[in-house]
């Protein structure tokens, strides 16, 4: 063993010029720890994890990015599967913004700062992988004693750069482990696999952002070209290079002996200065031909494969226009732009796998999206809900992960399936998420992070692949803080987010009213409404949101005489536009309220409102006098004057 005197006068060997029998790359970290970030060796410091809010905003500024680097994680994660690694997804400043290990290891590995938040730059952390990284730019080990601060020789950390599309590091991926194999040597397939789904995530990008231009996949052997290709450029229609991949720009470089850590000598630049190739040539290096043909040659004279990909005609999802969207998706709001781009990230995100989770007021629509993110994903399993706040405590594990034949007393015999694998193939919508009991988030994360369920009273684990969408009222991250929600599997619930907004600041007030109108047609005709019902409606504050509009449009239509909705059918505070209802939230007493009025009660007070005086009184329903005195006989009211 090592240890931490020697370790310490290791290092002052090294800030005294002397050789050690260290690694370039961690002699240099370590020079930079001691000259640069002034950091003392024998001051040993705990990992540092950011504060949630920071967290959130690191998070939040790297969400595309962990979009597209999403499937490649858990791809990676699952060929090291049973191997005690972690990956940490961290940004330009060091921080892990995404992470995967496994629950079951996890305050360990959040003592140790493998978890998600920690900070692992090399002015904070002295020399780590994800520091040294940022700091060479370039895919290296950092393996136990190589680590700087003695804190963190435990660990074995592999870390390779992610560089975007103009050839500037903005993350990097990591593959830890918390105690090791003593050689470092043994860390070489983990490189070998973190660069790989580094260069998968690279290219994922390129193509991601490119839309009107080339696209050109090179490699060194034919057989990989199409399947896996080492590196791409994109094109302009000029000839001009717009994009890379950091293969991509090493091979530029390369070709004219310059420095790919100057990105800016390569984007902008003619394909030609690099490659024996115009942009006219591009059509000829498509799929068409045979791959051996499609041969390039660098201006160094090294030659590769190259595959040509013509510009998408189609126009990609962000710039859909609305018949291009799926028709589950269209229906979820009307013309405006807000809900437009709301309804394009909605059509991206429903082709993946990616679970989502859905924010917004009760009654905003959460599970009607959610139906919609089913039916716009082409999957062909089914749509299951669960209200985790509906369902007492103890029932929910066995509803969930189903249970075997005599797990409890009253089981069945022949035991069930959960909501879980009847969702198989399909989707499960998680409502109110926020009121799932803790004990049962980390069963739940498991099966989100293993792919797998485990019934109650049952030893073998069911595989199942289910697509998860969940819902709160509350904001989960305020949930998370309080420590009533695990912080883990908010993040795996979250993948991406989705907010609805009120009905109040809804810029398609009149669209989603149309369409709830719709639902009330009788022979074919939709009611409509009266000038005034409308401005009424538009007024309110609507607290309990698209449900009660359509509860109001409901009882309004069951009390309207003919098709069209006068201000007198609707319930009672509509008649008052000055009133302001923001006072009392309570969805329930909203509701209570909006079905209990009574219709001759509401025109008793608007008559009162206006001092017994029926002209007035009509005239601010938007009705004829007549009708007041009928329905003032109807209802029985008496009259004041
Ligand atoms: N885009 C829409 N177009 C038409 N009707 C809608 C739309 N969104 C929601 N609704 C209607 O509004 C009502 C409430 O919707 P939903 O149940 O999806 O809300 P929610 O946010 O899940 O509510 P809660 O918070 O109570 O679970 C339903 O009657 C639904 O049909």
């Amino acid at each position: 063993m090592f240890s931490h005197s020697e370790h310490i006068r290791e290092i002052e060997r090294v800030s005294r010029g002397l050789p050690t029998g260290r690694d370039d790359v961690v002699v240099q970290s370590w020079r930079r720890c001691l000259d640069q970030h002034r950091l003392d060796p024998t001051h040993a410091c705990e990992a540092f994890i950011l504060p949630d809010a920071r967290l959130r905003e690191h998070r939040q500024q790297s969400e595309d990015l962990v979009r597209i680097a999403r499937s490649g994680l858990e791809h990676l994660f699952s060929q090291v599967a049973g191997q005690n690694y972690v990956l940490l997804l961290s940004n330009r400043q060091g921080v892990t913004v995404e992470f995967l290990g496994d629950p079951l290891f996890d305050n360990n590995l959040r003592k140790a700062g493998l978890y998600l938040g920690s900070e692992w730059s090399e002015s904070r952390a002295g020399t780590c992988a994800v520091g040294a990284c940022i700091e060479t730019g370039e895919a290296l080990t950092i393996h136990q004693t190589d680590h700087f601060d003695n804190t963190h020789t435990p660990l074995s950390c592999t870390a390779a750069p992610i560089y975007d599309t103009t050839g500037e590091l903005t993350a990097v991926l990591d593959i830890s482990l918390l105690s090791s194999p003593i050689l470092k040597a043994s860390q070489n397939l983990a490189r070998h696999l973190v660069g790989a789904t580094v260069r998968r995530i690279e290219l994922a990008n390129l193509m991601a952002q490119t839309r009107h231009e080339w696209v050109l996949r090179f490699s060194r052997s034919p057989d990989f070209l199409d399947v896996d290709p080492e590196a791409a450029i994109s094109i302009d229609g000029s000839g001009r290079i717009i994009g890379m991949t950091h293969g991509g720009a090493q091979i530029l470089a390369r070709s004219v002996g310059a420095d790919w850590r100057e990105p800016a000598n390569l984007i902008g630049q003619p394909v030609s200065k690099f490659l024996n190739l115009e942009v006219d040539g591009l059509p000829d290096l498509t799929r068409r031909r045979p791959t051996q043909d499609r041969l390039v040659f660098a201006r160094d004279g090294n030659a590769l494969f190259a595959h040509a990909i013509e510009p998408q005609l189609q126009r990609r999802v962000s710039a859909w226009t609305r018949s291009e969207i799926p028709k589950p998706i269209r229906r979820l709001g009307g013309d405006a732009p807000e809900i437009a781009a709301l309804q394009a990230k909605v059509a991206k995100l429903a082709r993946t796998a990616l679970p989502i989770l859905i924010q917004g007021e009760t009654g905003s629509g959460k599970e009607h999206l959610a139906r919609a993110i089913h039916e716009g994903s082409g999957l062909t399993g089914g749509f299951v809900a669960i209200n985790c706040a509906a369902i007492p405590e103890q029932l929910i594990e066995s509803e969930l992960f189903g249970y075997m034949p005599g797990a409890f007393t009253g089981a069945s015999p022949k035991g069930r399936k959960g909501l879980v694998e009847q969702a198989a193939g399909g989707t499960l919508f998680l409502d109110e998420i926020g009121d799932m009991p803790l004990g049962l988030q980390s069963r739940l994360l498991r099966v989100l992070a293993e792919k797998e369920v485990l019934p109650v009273g049952g030893h073998e684990p069911r595989p199942v692949a289910i697509r998860v969408v969940s819902a709160s009222h509350r904001p989960l991250q305020e949930l998370v803080a309080e420590g009533r929600f695990r912080q883990d599997l908010f993040y795996r619930l979250n993948a991406a987010t989705l907010v609805l907004p009120p009905l109040r600041d809804r810029p398609d007030f009149d669209w989603l009213l149309a369409r709830i109108l719709e639902r009330y047609a009788r022979d074919g005709r939709s009611p409509t409404l009266a000038p005034l019902s409308l401005d009424l409606l538009k007024r309110h504050d609507w607290p309990g949101n698209i449900r009660e509009l359509d509860n109001v449009l409901a009882v309004a239509v069951a009390i309207c005489e003919g098709d069209v909705i006068e201000p007198s059918d609707l319930p009672d505070g509509f008649c008052f536009p000055a009133g302001n209802h923001t006072a009392d939230r309570s969805p329930d007493k909203e509701e209570a309220q909006v079905t209990g009025q009574s219709k001759g009660e509401e025109l008793r007070r608007m008559l009162s409102a206006c001092n017994w005086n029926v002209s007035e009184a009509a005239r601010r329903l938007g009705v004829d006098r007549s009708t007041v005195h009928r329905q003032i006989k109807r209802f029985g009211i008496m009259t004041q004057h």
